[in-house]
């Protein structure tokens, strides 16, 4: 085995053994606490909403005890302003995403996901949006993400342009200045970890939003 393969299978095990550990965490939050998180992230997402004007946004269906609540696109399309539009994703075989517009109707899709029922629009589609929320199992101080390991997000998050790095000082989400959409992960309380392990193929986010501390910026 080359080193480089090597390397790679190393830090597969490492990232898999902390996906593990952190999906048995979720998994242990009790119905009432992933239900308070949902409406406290719900809340703080819809005040982002309105404070950085998004138009079009991106985010996802949360199912079990993803944070978010299963209600989120609901919220959120209700949120929009006049001819906003909330996409959301489908998950195509080799685990890319493809994009539709949320229009109320939603059906259950392969590993228990609810996907829209609307037209494709691409993978290029969340190039357009303003403000793209993505899962994430957690999100380190430098912003890397850790997502459930099919290589979804790295690939819909690679498709953006570039962010330009914000000054420590940035006030907030109204100074974000980048071409781009803002991506924000939103998290449970303890899943921001001083760091996680990256891979050259991995992005990171931009700010998360958590129950107690709401929403925070990362340095990309
Ligand atoms: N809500 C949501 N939608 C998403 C993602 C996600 O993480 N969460 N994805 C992120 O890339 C993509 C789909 N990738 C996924 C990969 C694995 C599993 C999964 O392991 N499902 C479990 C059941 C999960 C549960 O009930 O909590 C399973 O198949 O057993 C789900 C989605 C696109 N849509
Ligand atoms: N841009 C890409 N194009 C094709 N495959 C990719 C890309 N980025 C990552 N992958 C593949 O996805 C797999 C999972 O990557 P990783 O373990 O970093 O997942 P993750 O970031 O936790 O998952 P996700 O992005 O779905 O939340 C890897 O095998 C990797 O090769």
């Amino acid at each position: 085995m080359s080193d480089l393969t090597a390397d790679g299978e190393k830090s597969r095990q490492i990232k898999n053994a902390l996906r593990t550990r952190l999906l048995t965490f979720r998994r242990s939050l009790p119905d009432s606490v992933t239900l308070a998180a949902a409406t406290k992230i719900q809340d703080q997402t819809l005040a982002l909403v309105r404070r950085t004007g998004a138009r079009d946004i991106a985010a996802y269906v949360p199912i079990g005890s993803e944070p978010g609540g299963p209600d989120l696109p609901n919220r959120l399309a209700e949120a929009l302003p006049p001819g906003g539009r909330l996409l959301l994703p489908i998950l195509l075989p080799d685990n890319d995403l493809d994009w539709a517009v949320f229009t109320g109707t939603l059906v259950q899709a392969s590993r228990g996901l609810l996907e829209p029922t609307g037209p494709r629009l691409g993978v290029t589609a969340i190039r357009t949006v303003d403000l793209l929320l993505v899962p994430a199992l957690a999100v380190a101080d430098d912003g890397t993400r850790m997502g459930r390991g099919g290589g979804s997000y790295d690939r819909a998050l690679s498709r953006l342009p570039s962010p330009r790095p914000s000054a420590p000082s940035s006030p907030g989400p109204s100074a974000h200045s980048s071409p781009g959409p803002l991506t924000v992960a939103l998290l449970h309380d303890g899943e921001t970890l001083s760091s996680v392990p990256a891979d050259p193929h991995d992005r990171a986010v931009q700010a998360v939003v958590t129950p107690t501390e709401g929403f925070s910026r990362r340095p990309v």
